[in-house]
């Protein structure tokens, strides 16, 4: 046993009370380094969604809308990830695709602030949030300006034309994290409201949604989440602009009154506005049984946790694999819930880690080291990074196997 055996040894003695890796059904041979793309299965999932399928569907068929609580699922569903990301009741609604919900949220943006005509961006966003944004923009007559979130507030100081700012709150790739209340604080000074996507902070990182102020959000469920595959995204409406917003995808089951099947759309009160269609009751049942094991759990000790696993991550490597140029923040305060790290062959590493058990993933020109706290601990940080050094030790990142690219990366 070295030093670094010790030191995780010591730090995982000291964050036991945090270890809920007995409540995850991951195989024991597998240090999974890729919750930021699809959580694990929680205990409890299967038997809850088979509960679902044979109980309430089977036997009760079309009466569970009613007596299974199923119309209600979007809601209730959303109030259990309220408290995960810092929403009171009563501000989410889950359903769709986080696209479709950045979609509705940036429109509803635009008819928040009418008459003002720049929208702000960072150009390192996810795809689908630039995809998204240009054809909102196009539609509403947005112009956009991207800049580096550090920007943001000095492009803001003394603007009266941004209708609205459009971050996500961790960077997908470097894992950098945002100052959403400094942010959102700036925007709001300068008349924009805020629209934050969360699918790489919600469940890791403490994100106060109602403390800050923040206006609209979005976000994924199968990452920190772990909702599973294709899990339904989640939307927050403040309270405050819930009255005033204007659902883009005016669809029955946001009616007030879905049932009096009117030709005339009058949307519900409050957030259930932002419901669009029917929703995926099946998901839904793995969604909430996997928030079940979060329950009990504050956001704040995962971080906590979360940090202390990620920045022993960088220790180790930084000893072992000396020259490691990290993507990834530093400051514990600036990074979110993963170790990215700069290479030519990062995919090659990354498959060759993941023939050795180590699975984390590529995006290009790093390998994204996802930690998802809850179910890791620090001696699974050391094995990463060993794995590391002796991929590259070996040359393994170079075998003609790792070079095949899959579909989905
Ligand atoms: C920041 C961010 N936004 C959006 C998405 C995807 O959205 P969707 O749920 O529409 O696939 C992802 C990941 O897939 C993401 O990392
Ligand atoms: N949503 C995904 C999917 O349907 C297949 C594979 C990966 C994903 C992802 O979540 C990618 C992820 N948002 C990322 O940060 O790269």
């Amino acid at each position: 046993m070295d030093e670094l055996d010790r030191t995780a040894r010591a730090l995982d003695a000291e964050h036991a009370a945090t270890d809920l890796r007995a409540r995850f059904e991951l195989p024991p041979d597998v240090v999974y380094l890729d919750g930021n793309s699809l959580g694990p299965l929680a205990r409890g999932v299967g038997d809850a969604v088979a509960r679902v399928v044979e109980q309430e569907w089977g036997r009760g068929l079309v009466g569970s809308w009613n007596d299974a609580g199923w119309w209600e699922a979007p809601l209730r569903v959303g109030d259990r990830i309220g408290r995960l990301v810092g929403a009171a009741p009563g501000q989410v609604a889950v359903g769709d695709s986080t696209s479709v919900r950045l979609y509705q949220s940036l429109h509803a943006a635009a008819a928040l602030r009418p008459g003002r005509r720049t929208v702000l961006a960072d150009p390192s966003s996810f795809p689908t949030d630039l995809y998204v944004l240009a054809s909102v923009a196009r539609q509403v007559g947005w112009q956009i300006a991207l800049l580096s979130p550090d920007d943001v507030p000095a492009r803001l100081s003394g603007s009266d034309d941004v209708a609205a700012v459009v971050l996500s709150h961790v960077d997908y790739r470097t894992g950098r994290l945002w100052d959403l209340p400094g942010v959102t604080a700036a925007a709001h000074a300068a008349g924009a409201v805020t629209v934050w996507d969360l699918c790489h902070s919600a469940g890791a990182v403490p994100v106060d949604l109602d403390e800050h102020g923040v206006d609209l959000a979005v976000g994924c469920t199968y990452k920190y989440l772990n909702g599973g595959p294709g899990a339904p995204a989640f939307g927050y409406v403040a309270h405050r602009h819930q009255d005033a917003f204007a659902n883009v995808l005016a669809g029955w089951t946001g009616h007030a009154d879905p049932f009096a099947m009117s030709g005339t759309y009058v949307p519900a009160p409050g957030v259930a506005r932002a419901r669009v269609g029917t929703p995926p009751i099946l998901s839904l049942a793995a969604l909430d049984a996997a928030l079940v094991v979060l329950d009990d759990v504050d956001v704040r000790a995962v971080r906590r946790r979360s940090s202390s696993l990620t920045a022993f991550l960088r220790a180790c490597l930084e000893a072992l694999v000396p020259g490691t140029r990290f993507a990834s923040p530093a400051d514990d305060d600036r990074r979110g819930s993963q170790v990215s790290v700069r290479h030519d062959e990062a995919w090659g590493i990354v498959r060759a880690l993941a023939a050795r058990g180590v699975v984390g993933d590529h995006r290009p020109g790093i390998a994204r080291l996802g930690v998802g706290a809850p179910y890791l601990t620090h001696a699974d940080m050391l094995t990463a990074a060993r794995t590391f050094e002796a991929v590259l030790a070996g040359g393994e990142h170079r075998a003609a196997e790792h070079r095949v690219r899959p579909t989905v990366t």
